[in-house]
């Protein structure tokens, strides 16, 4: 895994982008790291399941720090890089960056190794072309 930098712009491409609202804050009206990792996962998902031509599942996520809070009404950005591609694995890092809607100082809020795993229908793994 990549350490988190103070790297000024976002690596990877741009797999899933959204809008911190109120109902994703905890009792004292911050944004829930469960939100974010779950808003991560679906960005991984999303280009885990692209290259694997189906379905997959995360089998595991690694080493995450959340550097800054997210303030609601916030554009969230998630982006995705494939890390490495094993028989039926693909490891792909995911980084989250918020801005205002002028997309103007994207900041980095946290970044994190999520695994897939390529299965079937009936939830066996599969190999990945
Ligand atoms: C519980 C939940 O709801 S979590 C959220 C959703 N995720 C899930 O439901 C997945 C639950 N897990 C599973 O169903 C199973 O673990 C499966 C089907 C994903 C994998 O089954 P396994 O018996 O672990 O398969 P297997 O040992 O062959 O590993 C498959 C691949 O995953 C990799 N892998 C398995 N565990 C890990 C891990 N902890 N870290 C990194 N890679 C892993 C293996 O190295 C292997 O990679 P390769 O095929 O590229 O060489």
């Amino acid at each position: 895994m990549r350490d988190i930098d103070d790297t000024p712009m976002p690596t990877g491409d741009l797999a899933l982008q959204t809008i911190a609202m109120p109902a994703d804050t905890n009792a004292d009206g911050d944004i829930f790291g469960g939100w974010l990792m779950s808003q991560m996962d679906l960005a991984g998902g999303i280009t885990a399941g692209r290259r694997a031509g189906g379905r997959v599942a995360t089998v595991a996520v690694t080493g995450m720090a959340f550097l800054t809070p997210v303030a609601v009404g916030a554009v969230v950005s998630c982006y995705t890089d494939i890390i490495e591609v094993g028989r039926s694995s693909i490891r792909v890092n995911v980084e989250v960056w918020v801005t205002g809607y002028d997309e103007e100082d994207p900041v980095k809020v946290t970044e994190g190794e999520f695994v897939f795993v390529a299965i079937d229908d009936n939830g066996r793994t599969r190999a990945v072309d």
